[in-house]
């Protein structure tokens, strides 16, 4: 399917599973390659053999590319599939990927399960505050929009309480108060042993958003930021 970057692709549901199931194996078999360019131990001469052949499969796949980047190319309306993103990217192999789900009874909660392996490391065997910020940044995001109130991350406060361990952690968002175009959501990094980093954010919906849906007379659908 090509893609024209100044206008978003409609594409059906069975379009989208379509694409889905192409992309999301091929962008995990990516992943498992950063993993295993991280931990392998093999001779250099099987080290200069591997670069060789990702090289080649590199250039096949620049063969055909956008210009940019992936933006929001894909969906139904409003509905964009945020495939580029840097946290939950189903084309992204830079993504862990984070997959949040509605969960508990606050206001916007959602919840993400994740395991985070050796290419999000910091500290030895922990993971890089960087990251926990990164993840945190997204599903508080995604919580102010979950709630209806999408907008972009005016500030982010973190709290680092003790090391987050490389593997399983759960990540989690709410939304803790707002105010028209205002939303404060907090949310932490679950590790085995409690939560260990700690975040609370405010996310504002643009002016030129705000400008955009007055034009509209359209305040209940804000636009996506993702
Ligand atoms: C379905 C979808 C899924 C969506 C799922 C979404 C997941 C997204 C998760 C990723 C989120 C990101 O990474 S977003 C990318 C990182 N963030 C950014 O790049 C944002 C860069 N900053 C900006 O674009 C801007 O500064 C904004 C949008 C934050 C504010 O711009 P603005 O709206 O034009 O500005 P302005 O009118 O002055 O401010 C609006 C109000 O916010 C207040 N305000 C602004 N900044 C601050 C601040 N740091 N601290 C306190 N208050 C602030 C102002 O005082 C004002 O209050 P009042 O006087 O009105 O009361």
């Amino acid at each position: 399917m090509s893609v024209n970057p100044d206008r978003p692709a409609e594409i059906t549901p069975e379009e989208l599973a379509a694409q889905t199931a192409l992309y999301a194996p091929f962008t995990q078999a990516v992943r498992e390659l950063v993993d295993a360019t991280i931990r392998t131990t093999v001779d250099p001469a099987t080290i200069r053999t591997a670069q060789a052949e990702v090289e080649a499969i590199t250039a096949r796949l620049r063969e055909e590319q956008l210009e940019g980047s992936l933006g929001a190319h894909f969906g139904h309306g409003r509905a964009r599939q945020p495939w580029g993103n840097t946290v939950v990217g189903l084309r992204n192999p830079v993504a862990p990927p984070l997959r949040p789900v509605p969960a508990g009874d606050r206001e916007g909660e959602v919840h993400a399960e994740v395991v985070l392996g050796a290419a999000y490391e910091g500290p030895p065997g922990l993971v890089h505050g960087g990251v926990s910020s990164l993840l945190l940044d997204q599903i508080l995001g995604t919580a102010a929009a979950a709630a209806g109130k999408p907008g972009m991350t005016a500030y982010l406060n973190l709290t680092y309480r003790r090391p987050t361990p490389l593997g399983p952690l759960r990540v989690e968002g709410w939304v803790d108060r707002s105010e028209g175009h205002k939303t404060w959501a907090r949310g932490h990094v679950v590790g085995p042993d409690g939560p260990t980093v700690e975040a609370e954010g405010l996310f504002v919906l643009p002016r030129w958003a705000r400008e955009l849906l007055a034009r509209r007379g359209d305040a209940e659908a804000p636009p996506a930021f993702e």
